[in-house]
């Protein structure tokens, strides 16, 4: 039989109030009590504001702690605060450590701090909170940190010790730290040597491209150990069990945006301590039949492979690189020719161009982003994967010249772009949003690239479009013919002069831009792995009306 959580309800001191506190299994609560109604022996007497009322869910509670009494004097500054006649007739107390939203998604650890009569009341209440925390089963205890000291502004270390590494310790998860030491580092730790089963989780410290290393080796470690062949694109891949957990300190920062609603170490280390859990899309990409990397984020050909390749060049900026580099190529103005073949997810629901936005518990997500009768747990279990043949028939195609090839497997919503690429784009469904921009002018694309920073529609123009898909091949125009140089091999140089040479060719080649990372191919196949890892976060939470209204639209 399934134990039921303990109840208790005290009257307790705080702040110079006293307060009827309740814990039930699911909330702690407390509430002022009226002066007149107190039963608490002693003689206080405190003009009450009647009904100050305050709730903390015991899934969002991160530790609670006794405070010891030393000589009459305790180790809480506000024990200070007391008078003498106070402490000596609440002469116990303890705690509680919880979680408390601000603004915009922002997480802070609040503490409360109870006084009790009596040492064996104090006790229960520790004790009997203690053991429903230990009930929260999906809380991580022991983790693998990877910390890259050379993302961002450099601060990753910085981050970890001050911000994060007091609030595991608070939560009593153990951690095993390792300060990478060269570009790899923490992928071949995973992918080789990790001992992953001593692990809940895993934690990078960094941006995209940190993350996107421990992806690689959490995801290629998990095929290996399960015998997956990872060059097939028709594999159907094994999802990873360990939930990876990202405190943000790089440059974009988009995969903890995009899952969490804000880069912030603290709001990210909470969402860590307290379990949480959010499935997420996997891209494979590869080329003739060989697999390249994973993307969960972003792969942009033409404008953001650019951006990319020109600011890897200017690192020692910072994340101002990406600004830098975005002016330039956009003054550049380069266009690509190609074919974008790809697999529409016409079973989905949802399109790219909803209002709806995936956000925490998202009802799509939940059901692997298919469309079915609904009458059958089994039903959802049998969704599509890349693997499955029948789903290869009605591909479509777009042949043209394009500014941008970019697939969003999620929103890809960043500081510099609050809503992201493709706004409605779902974090676990299974489905990439394909946006395709034809070439334009200059003041096209800029109108189109600035509403990536208002309320307007990116997708609301005529060189615009968008699909959402399972799979996609993009062949740049020199391949749909001969068979495509290696881009590795001869270098991106001779591919230019090649092309000034060939007649046939109208502009230059560009890269793909995976998560920050240069493919060393242009024509790439790509399929979506549904929910092929998880996060320590939730999803974004839904925000509270007068926050939304703060950010007025923007018309170009
Ligand atoms: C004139 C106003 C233009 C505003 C346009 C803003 C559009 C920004 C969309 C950004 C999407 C970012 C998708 C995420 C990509 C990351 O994976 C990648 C690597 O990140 P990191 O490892 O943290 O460095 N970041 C980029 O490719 C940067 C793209 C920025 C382009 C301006
Ligand atoms: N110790 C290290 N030295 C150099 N590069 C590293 C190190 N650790 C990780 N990297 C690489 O740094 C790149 C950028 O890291 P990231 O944390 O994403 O920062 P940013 O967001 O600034 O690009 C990643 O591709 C990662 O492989
Ligand atoms: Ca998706």
């Amino acid at each position: 039989m399934e134990k039921q959580p303990r109840l208790l309800a005290s009257q307790l001191f705080l702040k110079n109030s006293v307060f009827e506190v309740l814990l039930n299994g699911v909330l702690l609560t407390w509430k002022e009590i009226p002066a007149n109604k107190k039963v608490i022996s002693g003689s206080i007497h405190h003009p009450l504001k009647v009904g100050t009322s305050h709730s903390v869910s015991v899934s969002e509670i991160l530790a609670v702690r006794e405070l010891h009494v030393d000589g009459g004097t305790k180790d809480d500054g506000r024990w200070q605060k007391m008078s003498q006649k106070l402490t000596e007739a609440y002469p116990y107390a303890f705690t509680v450590s919880y979680v408390e939203r601000a603004r915009q998604h922002r997480w802070r650890c609040s503490d409360v701090t109870f006084h009790c009569s009596e040492w064996a009341l104090c006790q229960q209440w520790v004790q009997t909170i203690r053991e429903q925390l230990t009930a929260l089963t999906s809380r991580p205890k022991h983790l693998l940190v990877y910390i890259n000291p050379y993302g961002g502004k450099q601060q990753g270390k910085c981050i970890y010790e001050q911000k994060v590494a007091p609030l595991f310790a608070c939560a009593s998860i153990s951690t095993d730290v390792i300060v990478t030491e060269h570009a790899n580092h923490a992928r071949d730790h995973l992918k080789t040597e990790a001992e992953l089963k001593k692990y809940d989780g895993v934690v990078c410290v960094g941006g995209d491209g940190m993350f996107s290393e421990i992806v690689h080796g959490l995801v290629s470690r998990t095929q290996r150990d399960n015998g997956v062949d990872q060059n097939s694109p028709e594999e159907k891949l094994v999802p990873c069990t360990l939930r990876i957990g990202i405190i943000p300190a790089g440059s974009t920062d988009c995969i903890c945006y995009a899952t969490v609603g804000i880069n912030d170490p603290v709001t990210s280390a909470l969402h860590v301590i307290v379990g949480d859990s959010q499935p997420m899309d996997v891209c494979s990409v590869h080329h003739n039949n060989t697999f390249l990397r994973y993307s969960v984020s972003l792969l942009g050909y033409g404008f953001y492979g650019d951006v990319l390749a020109d600011s890897e060049r200017k690192r020692w900026m910072g994340p101002a690189r990406y600004d830098f580099s975005g002016f330039k190529k956009f003054l550049t103005h380069h266009h690509y020719e190609g074919a974008v073949s790809f697999l529409p997810a016409t079973d989905t629901l949802g399109t790219p161009r909803d209002k709806t936005r995936c956000r925490a518990g998202c009802f799509i997500c939940q059901h692997d982003g298919q469309l079915y009768s609904g009458d059958s747990q089994e039903e959802s279990k049998t969704a599509p994967d890349v693997s499955d043949r029948e789903y290869e028939v009605g591909w479509g195609v777009v042949r043209g010249k394009f500014l941008a090839i970019n697939a969003a497997s999620m929103s890809c919503a960043c500081p510099r772009s609050p809503k992201g690429l493709s706004p409605a784009a779902h974090l676990a469904d299974g489905t990439t949003d394909l946006i395709l921009v034809r070439k334009c002018s200059r003041f096209n694309f800029l109108r189109h690239l600035l509403r990536h920073t208002s309320k307007d529609d990116q997708f609301d123009m005529t060189f615009v479009e968008v699909h959402r898909v399972r799979r996609f091949r993009f062949t740049p125009r020199h391949c749909q013919n001969d068979s495509e140089l290696d881009l590795r091999e001869n270098g991106k140089q001779l591919f230019s002069q090649i092309c000034r040479d060939h007649p046939a060719c109208s502009s230059a080649y560009s890269s793909w831009n995976c998560d920050g990372e240069i493919l060393p191919h242009a024509a790439i196949e790509v399929g979506v792995h549904c929910q092929l890892i998880k996060l320590f976060a939730r999803g974004i939470e839904e925000q509270p009306l007068f926050e939304d209204l703060a950010n007025p639209p923007c018309a170009l």
